[in-house]
């Protein structure tokens, strides 16, 4: 079967990595985001990430997540779905939206941005 799980570990196209907690009953879980790269000058911090999955069919479940930056005064929002090839390899195919802290609701327009992120499972080497 293609079920999955989001409990574990990470990686982005952008070399970001992500660790999942226990993803409880109801589907929903937390976690750490490091990002590889920001729009900032600051330093990058791990960040929190919290979100749900559908858990009542395992199958190819999608889901949500938000990190709230805790280098910077804006947040993400990441949506999408797990997928399973017939080798049992998982991909998270997802888009996402940055939110900008806008000086004014006159820079409102300009403070999401919006795009794609696919993420595959990092092994632990075998020891
Ligand atoms: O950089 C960040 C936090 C890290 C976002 C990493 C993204 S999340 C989607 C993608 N996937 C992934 O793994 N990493 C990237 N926030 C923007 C800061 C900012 C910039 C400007 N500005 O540049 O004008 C103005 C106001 C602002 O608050």
């Amino acid at each position: 079967e293609r079920k999955c799980i989001l409990t574990g570990d990470w990686q982005n196209d952008l070399g970001s990595n992500m660790t999942i907690s226990a993803v409880n009953g109801a589907g929903q879980f937390s976690g750490l985001y490091l990002t590889a790269v920001s729009a900032t000058e600051k330093p990058i911090l791990v960040s929190p990430l919290n979100g749900s999955q559908h858990v009542d069919n395992l199958e190819q479940p999608t889901f949500g997540f938000t990190v709230k930056w805790s280098f910077s005064d804006s947040t993400t929002v990441f949506v999408g779905q797990c997928f399973t090839d017939d080798h049992g390899k998982e991909t998270l195919q997802t888009m996402w939206l940055l939110r900008d802290k806008a000086k004014s609701m006159d820079d409102n327009w300009n403070a999401t941005t919006v795009g794609t992120n696919v993420f595959t499972r990092i092994k632990v080497q075998n020891v």
